[in-house]
């Protein structure tokens, strides 16, 4: 299958790089997402069999001050991805976030619970998902939570980082997730992709979430458990952690539907021990 991807340096881009090299990966200076016009001439461009998009301004923080910028790169870009995908009568597989949810009680959120962002970012990507599920094509919209991996900026790092000058670290204990690994998230697409191009009744929106759900405090333990660092993890509320962008409470996601495309939650301890071991950090 010859397949397009819109992405190339970031974490799922990279993993998807690894298990479709020969798949064509369109990097920022290829396709700039801050020109959805110039992403569907891209795809019409290169007519490929299926296209998965791996782009996105993921600064969550930051987006509170370039609404406009993310939601241009969040929102109409992959409209614009899955018009032109439609016309072309080829499968889009496209990336969202459990931050599209407002974090309300602690039930684990189905695809179709009512949606109600807290901040910019989340507000960006649900224009995505309404622009690619009103493009009327076949896609897939798998939104996923808490990304990390080997490569660019995680949670993962950044604690590994912290830990090189700090032996104590306060890290808020209630907000609940499921952490989940670039790599089984590119094979997931991978999976929906081939599985849209034979079967498009497939078309929807799933959860793929790694388990078991866990708090950042309680996922930072589980880091330097497994690198062998001695860190003393602090719980704290996140009204002791104030950042300009509003994080859900409640981040669980309900992944059963998943099972239709064949597809398991991934453990995320065992995919953090994979992680840690390809950045030579295992104790
Ligand atoms: N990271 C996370 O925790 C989560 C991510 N997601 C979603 O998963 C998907 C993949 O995320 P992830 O791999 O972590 O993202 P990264 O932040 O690792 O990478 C984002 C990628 O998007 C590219 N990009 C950003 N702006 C533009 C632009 N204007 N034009 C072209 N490319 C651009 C970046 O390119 P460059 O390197 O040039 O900046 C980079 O390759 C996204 O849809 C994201 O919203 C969902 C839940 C959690
Ligand atoms: C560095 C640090 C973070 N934290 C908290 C802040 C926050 O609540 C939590 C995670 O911080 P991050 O900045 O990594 O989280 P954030 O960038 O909000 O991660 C999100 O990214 C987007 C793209 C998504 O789609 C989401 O699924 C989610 O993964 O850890 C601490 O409590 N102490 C610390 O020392
Ligand atoms: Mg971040």
């Amino acid at each position: 299958m010859s397949l397009l991807v819109f992405g190339k340096t970031g974490q799922v881009a990279t993993e998807l790089a690894r298990r479709a090299p020969e798949a064509t990966f369109l990097g920022r200076d290829a396709a700039d997402l801050s020109d959805p016009a110039a992403c569907a001439a891209a795809i019409r461009a290169r007519a490929p069999e299926a296209v998965i998009n791996a782009a996105a301004y993921t600064a969550v923080d930051r987006a509170e001050d370039e609404e406009d910028l993310a939601t241009t790169i969040n929102g109409a870009a992959p409209g614009a991805m899955a018009a032109a995908c439609a016309a072309l009568g080829i499968p889009f597989v496209h990336i969202s976030t459990d931050y599209v949810f407002d974090g309300a009680g602690t039930a684990a959120f189905a695809p179709d619970a009512p949606v109600a962002p807290l901040g910019t970012y989340g507000r960006s990507k649900l224009a995505g998902e309404e622009a690619v599920r009103a493009a009327g094509g076949a896609h897939v919209i798998l939104r996923t939570s808490w990304v990390v991996s080997a490569h660019g900026g995680n949670f993962v790092k950044t604690m590994l980082r912290l830990s090189e000058t700090r032996d104590r670290l306060t890290i808020v204990a209630d907000q609940i997730g499921g952490p989940t690994a670039a790599g089984p998230i590119a094979q997931a697409c991978l999976t929906a992709a081939g599985r849209l191009t034979t079967d498009p009744n497939l078309a929807g929106t799933y959860h793929f979430s790694g388990a078991p759900d866990t708090s950042w405090a309680d996922f930072a333990r589980e880091i330097f458990r497994q690198s062998g660092r001695t860190v003393e993890v602090v719980d704290i509320p996140a009204s002791e952690f104030p950042t300009p962008a509003k994080r859900p409470a409640n981040s669980r996601m309900d992944c059963t539907t998943l099972t239709r495309l064949g597809i398991d939650r991934p453990d995320w301890r065992m995919d953090l021990t994979e992680i840690l071991t390809e950045l030579g950090a295992r104790r």
